[in-house]
């Protein structure tokens, strides 16, 4: 195939995509919003925007693989080695460009803005460029600047904001240590859990042996967790799986209890167990207090013991795997696996590494396979997931599986294969028990 061949076909995969888009957008009966727009759209906030998700990942796999195939090499290398945003984002949040900018809808120039958010003129206006030359804020007159589409999920009570604050300092000062650590004799070729980026770049703070897990505060992260989960779309498995036919279903590591909450809304017959360590479960009583009363019971436990939740139609694990070694998640699903009784049913909720070639027929592991000529796996268009994947990697020394590594680790467990369910960001797969 020619380069103009390939171009002809990603805009061609461009064009289709985008007009499915504003489809999605349409079938709410709302128009589809403009950046400039402060108002949000029912699509923003919907749990499931699950076909929405697919096509951006198309669109922008092939938007990237466009340009990258017509610009200049060394311009694109150079796009991706300077790339400021994120730093300029984390500014944003801390001093809260966004929330004073609400006050004013029709912008507010970097002087006046400048005495409400503590930072020089000149330096804010550089700042506020960088992040709206990418479309977040935008330049209303010369040096005058207001919120838009993008900039409103940066105001403070916005989970988006939170999140924004919470990856752009631990993941970037782990991102920047990167090319030491790998070339480090000790820990370089370390594996375990106390010598990961995380250790190496606090090695003369005395953190060496705690986990990174360990290290954070446990609010923080569980704050950060909420967002992440909206932001990705966690919440679209409410409406893949068939929930409806369930009674008991025991989250095995619940967290803060996101998804039992949305889980009990959709579902009034579904009785919950949240089966957590008991510093969580402390925490995480405080959010629920009498909430579903009668409907949801908290049980305190270490899932490398034993899990006493016994026989519930389901056990379902959400971001619990892909933190742990093979080793110690085989451990985790060998207690799940005992705690089944012969009918129960398991779904493993969690982010699915996808190969650049296709390993089998016509799809990846069971999951969506992009379009030729994109790479199979979205590229650009799943950038977030090779990105989380780096960062299991950097905080924890592991790393995100494929499902075909997930179904194998089931398989020593005791559990059989029933279906894989493709979320684009994440997946599901669902086990019974091999040998009932
Ligand atoms: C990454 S969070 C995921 C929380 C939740 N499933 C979600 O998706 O929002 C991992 C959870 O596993 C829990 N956890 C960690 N070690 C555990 C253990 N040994 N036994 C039980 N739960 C544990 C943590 O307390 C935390 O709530």
């Amino acid at each position: 195939m020619s380069a103009r061949d390939h171009v002809d076909s990603l805009l061609a995969i461009i064009k289709e995509a985008a007009h499915s888009a504003l489809d999605e957008y349409e079938k709410y009966g709302t128009p589809t919003p403009t950046l400039d727009s402060l108002d949000s759209h029912p699509l923003d906030i919907a749990d499931d925007k699950l076909k929405l998700k697919k096509i951006v990942s198309k669109l922008e796999g092939a938007c990237d693989q466009l340009c990258t195939i017509l610009a200049p090499p060394s311009h694109t290398i150079m796009n991706r080695s300077q790339d400021f945003g994120w730093a300029c984002l984390r500014v944003a949040v801390r001093q809260k460009f966004a929330d004073e900018l609400a006050k004013h809808p029709d912008g507010l120039h970097v002087d006046a803005l400048s005495k409400k958010v503590g930072v020089h003129p000149m330096k804010l206006a550089s700042i506020l460029r960088v992040l709206a030359a990418k479309h977040c804020f935008r330049e209303v007159s010369p040096d005058t600047f207001a919120n838009n589409r993008l900039s409103i999920n940066l105001i403070s009570d916005h989970s988006v904001s939170a999140l924004v604050d919470f990856i752009t300092e631990e993941g970037q000062r782990s991102a920047l240590a990167l090319s030491d650590y790998v070339v480090d004799p000790q820990f370089g070729q370390s594996l375990s859990m106390s010598e990961t980026v995380f250790q190496y770049r606090n090695r003369d703070e005395g953190l060496q042996g705690l986990t990174f897990y360990q290290w954070l505060q446990l609010s923080v992260m569980m704050k950060a967790m909420v967002s992440m989960n909206s932001v990705i779309g966690s919440l679209t498995a409410l409406h893949v799986y068939s929930w409806s036919s369930l009674q008991s279903v025991c989250d095995v590591g619940s967290g803060m209890g996101g998804f039992s909450r949305s889980l009990l809304k959709m579902c009034p017959s579904i009785h919950v167990t949240q089966f957590d360590l008991p510093e969580t479960l402390a925490l995480a009583k405080q959010h629920w207090k009498d909430d579903f009363a009668g409907r949801v019971t908290f049980v305190e436990g270490d899932f490398f013991d034993k899990i006493p939740v016994q026989n519930c139609d389901l056990y379902y694990l959400r971001n619990i795997l892909h933190n742990w070694t093979d080793e110690k998640a085989l451990i985790i699903l060998k207690s799940v696996r005992e705690a089944m009784g012969p009918h129960s049913r398991t779904l493993v909720h969690d982010h699915v590494l996808r190969h650049m070639f296709p390993t089998s027929g016509s799809s990846t592991d069971g999951l969506d396979m992009a379009p030729k000529p994109m790479l199979p796996n979205y590229g650009a268009g799943q950038i977030r997931l090779y990105h989380q994947d780096l960062t299991m990697m950097m905080s924890y020394n592991t790393r995100e599986r494929t499902t075909t590594e997930m179904i194998n680790i089931g398989k020593e467990a005791g559990l059989r294969v029933l279906k894989v369910f493709d979320l684009a960001e994440m997946c599901l797969v669902e086990f019974e028990v091999a040998e009932k």
